[in-house]
């Protein structure tokens, strides 16, 4: 806060942009996304005034500049929001642009600065019941899924529920948005509100797809799950059996995806321990040279094969799909999902969006899973979806979680 009496107006800083613009995208019914990549300081806002969908097999590499939003279930609408505005920010203040895009943005942002106040953002809310299944469900549910693995019908299952809290009064999408970046430097931190999505807001650490300067692929195998308590060594955390047999099955599954498209040559690092938030997790990384492997368009193809991922739904996939449509028991809409930018500057970051919230007018919907195998134990996996819901909830309404 400028605290000087001088007559010159106070600088206009990252906070107050965000939310002019925010508020601007729902006064004019545009759509809005705003995010973080992973070890990243700066954050991207773009704002689109039409949203438009994709269809499944849609080139990405073909894409205009804009961010992707997919819900879980893949016969779903694909939403693709081209950036008709786009602006970058670091250490709190507008970048200078580098895009012909961002030039024109920038220009158009000049003409409209009077009306930049200090004001709280606002967002699209859409009415929605959360699952909110009693403990007694969900643990039922694990159970159910053990005991199909225990008859052969999966390897491993991903059931997930979601749970209905109060926002705040001084509840701002802003403040929780760069609340969310400071506690998980590792994760793409996103917020997209559009008048046929709602509101979203959620801080992932699952890579799906990245594509760099059109030339490397990379993809990530994430399982295990445990609780991180600050100055833990990473290099002495010790995992069980299940947690290591969860995060192998994950990366067969990759690897099965690659054999389909019958690519054999692809560099694989891994798993090791990584922290993400208020938890860690074993990751393994894959990367895929695309110019020697001939395979300009792995992202398109990947994300078509990978989505969803075992990580997420189970595998064998369609009888895993299968146990989550009967009995999971909710829409997971875009929960689970796949998010982020597509075509900046030649590069594709898609995640997979987990440790995620929807936003309504007085109230968030908090979503989690656990992958489910042979050794869970239902009451814990009921912990695992807890602590996982805690990722965002520490941040919109700590007290909840006093
Ligand atoms: C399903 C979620 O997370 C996934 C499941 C994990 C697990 O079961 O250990 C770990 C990371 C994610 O791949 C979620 O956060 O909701």
């Amino acid at each position: 806060m400028d605290t000087t009496t001088s007559v010159s107006s106070p600088r206009i800083v990252e906070t107050d942009y965000l939310s002019f613009l925010i508020n601007y995208a729902v006064d004019q019914n545009f759509s809005v996304a705003v995010w973080r990549l992973p070890n990243d300081n700066t954050k991207h806002l773009i704002l689109s005034r039409e949203h438009e969908l994709l269809k499944p097999d849609a080139a990405l590499e073909e894409l205009p500049t804009g961010f992707i939003f997919a819900p879980f279930d893949t016969a779903g609408d694909r939403i693709f929001l081209k950036a008709d505005f786009s602006f970058s920010f670091t250490d709190d203040t507008l970048k200078p642009p580098t895009t012909t895009l961002e030039t024109a943005s920038a220009t158009w942002l000049q003409s409209k600065l009077g009306g930049i106040k200090r004001a709280k953002a606002r967002h699209y809310a859409q009415e929605h019941t959360a699952g909110n299944p009693e403990k007694d469900a969900y643990i039922a549910l694990v159970a159910k899924g053990i005991a199909e693995i225990e008859q052969g019908v999966f390897e491993k299952v991903v059931p997930s529920r979601s749970k209905s809290v109060d926002l705040p009064l001084d509840f701002d999408v802003v403040t929780s948005f760069l609340k969310l970046c400071h506690a998980n430097p590792n994760a793409l931190i996103s917020f997209v509100s559009s008048p046929e999505t709602g509101s979203w807001l959620g801080a992932t650490p699952e890579l799906l797809v990245n594509v760099e300067d059109g030339t490397t692929f990379k993809t990530i195998a994430l399982a295990g799950t445990q609780p991180y308590r600050e100055g833990m060594n990473l290099k002495a955390v010790a995992w069980t059996q299940k947690d290591i047999e969860e995060q192998a099955l994950v990366e067969r599954y990759i690897i099965s995806c690659f054999k389909r498209i019958r690519l054999r040559e692809y560099d694989e690092h891994g798993p090791k321990t990584v922290v993400a938030g208020n938890v860690l997790h074993l990751k393994s990384e894959f990367t895929v040279d695309m110019q020697a492997t001939d395979f300009l368009q792995l992202g398109t193809i990947m994300l078509q094969l990978l989505h969803p991922t075992s990580a997420v739904c189970g595998m064998p996939l369609n009888p895993a799909v299968d146990f989550l449509r009967k009995y999971e028991g909710y829409d997971r809409q875009f929960y689970a999902g796949f998010l982020g930018p597509v075509n900046f500057k030649n590069n594709i970051h898609i995640f997979v969006n987990l440790r995620c919230a929807q936003l309504m007018e007085t109230k968030a919907i908090l979503y989690a899973g656990a992958g489910v195998t042979i050794d869970s134990v239902p009451e814990q996996e009921w912990e695992e979806t807890e602590i996982k819901m805690n990722t965002l909830l520490n941040v919109i309404s700590p007290t909840k979680n006093a």
